[in-house]
């Protein structure tokens, strides 16, 4: 047995545990980063795919307001370069597609004949929310406000309140389906508020609009790039088994070798925490809060086509697809290389076409393109997806939140304006931080305040 000893150990080499790990480094603290896979990265992945080097298979949009993952970019010596825009946008609903510059709300009553009424009650709701989440703290989501009342209630049953017409309600379960990659009936109205507090607003891509960045390069090769900075202090296909607490520090197993240390930072997916050992064991409130956590289901598939064949007849390759298998579809073209299109499979919908076989799968999903685009969709030279759900280093995506009434009933167990703790050990992940929730600026900025702690922890010990 391989035994190592250090001041920290950081598990997981996703965005969290990179941020953590050089975070400490560089407040002099000696840390050692362990990851399970054989590649850092966690949740941003790109695998090759014809006539072009690399696709992105999990994290990849970011946006100007996100101020430490564009300064990590520009560090690391990379670019983030806009999303494609150009064109119409398209809305497909039943047989019919319509074509858009606006938003999809306003393309319902005005190209798809909707009642005026449909378009009204969106706009209405959507400015209850927006008045609404601003009484949500991103901190403390269960003080304050309504917060045990939101907390109680489904978005669903709130929308039913408030969104008569089966096409507004339908409209609102994208929201759902884009946030958390769920269905309204699965969280809570005081979740969904969280997610748009700590989103600074509500996203234009969580309402069908489009996305802002991405990163020329990919978001794995920004991992990549950091894990390289790390060096010998990063430790790969190390998956961590048990975590040992004792007067005399935190044990780290992995059952090939031991780490030492005064401290540790958990970096998972919080839904992995409960498949660990701990010992002493978890509090109860901080194990239910983690066992609590649901995932969501996101998968996205890629086609890859000659050249991006739907910009000669003016469409940008964005919309949405109401009743396809992929909700969302967006132009993934890079620069000059081939055409590129993006679907996100969501929710329910990706529950139901990943339990078909692939070439099933792949046919539906380019049907579906075909119908707004035309019959060149149903040829492309590569397609390519990724089943974050069976993963077993992450089993799910985009991430995970809580169900109805956890909040409130152990939420707290999650630390408030603190990063959650339990002794000598800390957790880190994009689903666990107070700002930018369930994105990678989320996760850096979890890594970062995990560090920041730790090493406040450590050096009040060195004064003791
Ligand atoms: C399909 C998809 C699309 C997304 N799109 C976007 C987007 O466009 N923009 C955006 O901002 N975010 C997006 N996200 C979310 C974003 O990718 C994640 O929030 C972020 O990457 C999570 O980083 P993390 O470090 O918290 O966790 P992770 O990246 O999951 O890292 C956790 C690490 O822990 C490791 N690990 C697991 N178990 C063990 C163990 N037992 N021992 C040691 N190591 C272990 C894992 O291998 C992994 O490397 C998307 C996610 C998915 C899945």
């Amino acid at each position: 047995m391989d035994r190592f000893v250090c001041d920290c150990v950081v598990i997981g080499a996703g965005y969290s545990g990179l941020a953590a790990a050089t975070r400490l480094r560089a407040l002099g603290v000696n840390a050692i980063l362990i990851e399970a896979r054989d590649r850092v990265g966690g949740r941003t992945l790109e695998l090759p795919v014809a006539k072009m080097p690399r696709l992105e298979l999990g994290g990849q949009y970011i946006n100007d307001a996100q101020v430490r993952v564009n300064q990590l970019v520009r560090e690391v010596g990379l670019q983030a370069v806009p999303a494609w825009t150009e064109g119409d946008s398209f809305l497909c609903v039943g047989d019919r597609v319509a074509r858009y510059t606006g938003t999809p709300a306003k393309c319902l009553t005005e190209k798809l004949n909707y009642p005026a009424e449909v378009g009204a009650e969106i706009e209405r709701t959507l400015d209850e929310l927006n008045r609404l989440f601003p009484l949500v703290s991103a901190a403390e989501p269960w003080v304050g406000g309504d917060a045990e009342n939101w907390d109680a209630i489904t978005f669903q049953s709130w929308l039913e309140t408030r969104v008569q017409s089966d096409m507004g309600r339908e409209f609102f379960k994208f929201l759902t389906n884009q946030a958390y990659s769920t269905e309204p009936g699965q969280v809570s109205l005081l979740q969904m508020l969280w997610f748009i507090q700590t989103s600074h607003g509500l996203p234009p891509w969580a309402i069908g609009g489009a996305q802002a960045n991405r990163v020329a390069g990919g978001t794995q090769l920004v991992a990549q790039r950091l894990a390289e900075r790390l060096g010998d202090a990063l430790h790969l296909n190390q998956a961590v088994q048990a975590i040992v607490q004792t007067e005399a520090g935190v044990c780290v197993e992995t059952g090939e070798r031991d780490y030492f240390a005064q401290t540790a930072i958990v970096c998972l997916p919080p839904q992995l925490v409960p498949g660990l050992i701990f010992s002493p064991p978890l509090p109860p409130d901080l194990y239910r809060a983690f066992a609590a956590m649901q995932t969501g289901n996101t998968m996205k598939v890629q086609a890859v086509y000659d050249r991006p064949f739907w910009r000669d007849n003016g469409l940008s390759g964005n919309g949405i697809n109401w009743d396809g298998p992929q909700t969302f579809t967006y132009d993934n073209t890079l620069g000059d290389g081939p055409g590129v299109l993006l679907g996100f499979l969501t929710a329910r919908r990706a529950t139901e076409a990943l339990r078909l076989p692939l070439h099933e799968r792949k046919q539906a999903v380019l049907q579906a393109w075909a119908d707004v685009f035309g019959p060149e969709a149903l040829e492309p030279i590569d397609y390519i997806e990724h089943d974050w759900t069976a993963d077993q280093f992450t089993r799910g995506g985009y991430g995970c939140h809580f169900p109805p009434g956890a909040w409130c009933e152990f939420g707290a167990a999650f630390g408030g304006e603190s990063m959650p703790r339990f002794q000598n050990v800390w957790w880190a992940a994009s689903d666990l931080a107070k700002d930018w929730n369930g994105y990678l600026e989320g996760a850096l900025f979890a890594g970062e305040q995990a560090a920041e702690e730790v090493a406040a922890s450590l050096t009040c010990a060195a004064v003791g």
